[in-house]
Parts: C-alpha cells; sequence; structure tokens
C-alpha cells in the first residue's frame, strides 16, 4: 500500500515538484495534483509527469487529499488555507515548504484553527535559484535537512506521517520552534540573499557596468549565484522574518563600515585579522560540512 493516495501540491515549482518527483520514484503516491495560477507551468508540470493532474482551483483539487503541501511563496499561504479548510477531509495532512516560519504557524492558527492536530509546518533546507515545475528533480532532498515546527497541537501520528514521507524522499528531519528557525535562516539563508541582491543593484550603478561582467569569473558566480532567485519568494521572505533579518542586516552594515573604516585608515595589521576572522570561520565550517557528508 502508498503512504498517499492523493496528494495536492499547492503550488507546483521547484519544491512542490521535486517533493512529487521523490515519492513518485518510491511508488509511495497513487496521484498527485497540482495546482498553481500560471496554466504553462502546469502544462510543463504534466509533460515532465511531475503531476497526473491539473486544477485552478485550491478547493476543489483538495477534495479527497489525505496530503496537501503548500508550497507557494509565504505571501500566498494564508489565502490558499483559507480557500481549503471548508473542504479539507479529517485525515488530511497539511504542511508547507516555506521557507519562514513564525509567519507561517501563525496562518496555520488562523485559517485552520480547527484542523491544528494534522498541521505540521515544515521546511526543506534544500533548493536553488531555479523555480517553476521545470527546475523541479528527482533527488534535490537526498541527503539534505528538513525542519518541521509542529504545532503543541499538532499530533505525534501526523508528526511521524510526515517525517517518514521526508525520510523516503531521502531527507534527515529535525524539530525546532519558529523563532529558532527563523533567527537560524535569518543568518545563513535570508541575509545572504539579500546581500547578494543589495550587492547586484550597487553594481548597476557604475558606469562601466558591462565591462565589469564580461571579465568576472569565478568569485563572482559564487557570490552572486543566488541573486538571480525569484523576486516574489524572496520579498515574502524578507517582510515574513523582518526582525531577525533586520538584526542581522544591520550586523552587515556594522562590518561593512567597520571594513570601510580599515581600509580608509591603512590599517594592514586589523585588516588582516578582519579577513582572518571571517576566513577561518568559513575554513573551519567547510571542513565540519565536509565531515558530514
Ligand atoms: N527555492 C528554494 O531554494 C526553496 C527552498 C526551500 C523552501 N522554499 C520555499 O518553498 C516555497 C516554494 O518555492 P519554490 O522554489 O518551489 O518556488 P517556485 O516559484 O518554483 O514555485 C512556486 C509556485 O507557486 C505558484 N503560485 C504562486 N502563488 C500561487 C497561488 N496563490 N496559488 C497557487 N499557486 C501559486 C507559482 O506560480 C509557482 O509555480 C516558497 O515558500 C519558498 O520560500 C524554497
Ligand atoms: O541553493 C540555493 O540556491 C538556495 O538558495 C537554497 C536555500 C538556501 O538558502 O540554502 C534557499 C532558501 C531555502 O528556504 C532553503 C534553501
Amino acid at each position: 500500500m502508498t503512504m498517499v493516495r492523493k496528494l495536492v501540491l499547492l503550488g507546483t515549482g521547484l519544491i512542490g515538484g521535486s517533493f512529487a518527483l521523490a515519492l513518485k520514484r518510491m511508488r509511495q503516491v497513487e496521484h498527485v495534483v497540482g495546482v498553481g495560477r500560471n496554466l504553462a507551468n502546469l502544462e510543463r508540470a504534466l509533460e515532465l509527469d511531475v503531476i497526473d493532474s491539473a486544477c485552478q482551483d485550491a478547493a476543489q483539487a483538495v477534495e479527497g487529499a489525505d496530503l496537501v503541501l503548500i508550497a507557494t511563496p509565504v505571501g500566498q499561504m494564508g489565502r490558499l488555507m483559507q480557500a481549503i479548510a471548508p473542504v479539507l477531509a479529517p485525515d488530511c495532512l497539511v504542511t508547507d515548504a516555506g521557507s519562514t516560519k513564525g509567519d507561517v504557524v501563525a496562518l496555520f492558527r488562523e485559517h485552520l484553527g480547527t484542523r491544528l492536530a494534522q498541521c505540521v509546518p515544515g521546511h526543506p533546507i534544500a533548493g536553488s535559484d531555479l523555480s517553476g515545475a521545470a527546475a523541479a528533480r528527482y533527488g534535490l532532498y537526498e541527503g539534505r535537512r528538513v525542519v518541521l515546527t509542529p504545532l503543541p497541537e499538532t499530533t505525534p501520528d501526523a508528526v511521524a506521517r510526515l517525517e517518514a514521507l521526508w525520510r523516503l524522499c531521502g531527507a534527515e528531519v529535525y524539530r525546532m520552534t519558529p523563532a529558532q528557525h527563523d533567527s537560524i535562516f535569518a543568518a545563513v539563508s535570508h541575509v545572504p540573499h539579500l546581500v547578494a541582491f543589495s550587492y547586484m543593484n550597487a553594481l548597476l550603478e557604475r558606469d562601466n557596468i558591462d565591462a565589469c561582467l564580461d571579465f568576472a569569473a569565478t568569485g563572482f558566480r559564487d557570490f552572486t549565484r543566488i541573486a538571480g532567485s525569484h523576486p516574489d519568494m524572496w520579498r515574502d521572505i524578507a517582510l515574513a522574518n523582518n526582525r531577525p533579518i533586520l538584526d542581522d542586516l544591520r550586523r552587515n552594515v556594522a562590518q561593512l563600515q567597520a571594513l570601510i573604516g580599515l581600509i580608509e585608515r591603512g590599517d594592514a595589521a586589523a585588516l588582516t585579522g578582519f579577513i582572518e576572522r571571517a576566513s577561518r570561520a568559513r575554513v573551519a565550517w567547510d571542513a565540519r560540512d565536509k565531515e558530514k557528508q
């Protein structure tokens, strides 16, 4: 028997699509319905067998579903929860893949208050700068982490079901509070993206931008890859997790100001110290990360 009879993806893009592909490969889902606003994207998802049927109406799609994954930008999740609330089957598990958790947990409470036993907010820590169903791929979650932030009302059985599904996708599952999650991911995901966007914008203010881009090489590529990420997704993240993000952005501004001071003063020793501190931490993180793999 498969673990999922009918999976509904509210948002049929990189993250939802890759989840569906992983479960299909493991033969653990009978039917996947893709919901979306963009018809061409849904057609592509059908062609690529990411989904088995498409629907533009979230409420209609979730009828008879036993698993719903909300995988739109976080700013869209509230209205989708509101739309599906009256039609969800009592045993239907509802989860999400949003990159922020405090706001999404509040939305679950607001819109699915009578269903919280079956709601398990989550966040797969895997992805890319690509988006849409065509970017979905098998193996996206293999060896990656998934963070769940279950509500006090969520039943252990609902959490266990979702954990088992993510493990089938090859992921390791962790639990934390929404506040812990949002603080950590502001630092290691949200602010790095926002800094990359700012850096690209600063570059665009130069009058020799074309020559700069002509000669840009590996350092530039590594540093700015994530600046190509989807605007809607990152706008919503920045607004949803504003406090931790603003704290980290201010820490970044302070570091940049300190750096400007060191260079202006020509303080070579302090500049070495500034760079060494960062470099040591980055090298140590890389070694630790490789050990884990
Ligand atoms: N991209 C990543 O690296 C990554 C990683 C982990 C989590 N996430 C989170 O996962 C979620 C989805 O991200 P993604 O990368 O799959 O994005 P994506 O752009 O690839 O897919 C999102 C899909 O949702 C659709 N959509 C938008 N609004 C909708 C609405 N109101 N109703 C129905 N469909 C709607 C879009 O048309 C798109 O097809 C986001 O919340 C994001 O924060 C992203
Ligand atoms: O690899 C990338 O391009 C990503 O941005 C993936 C990434 C990240 O920051 O690591 C982006 C957002 C998520 O919520 C989780 C993962």
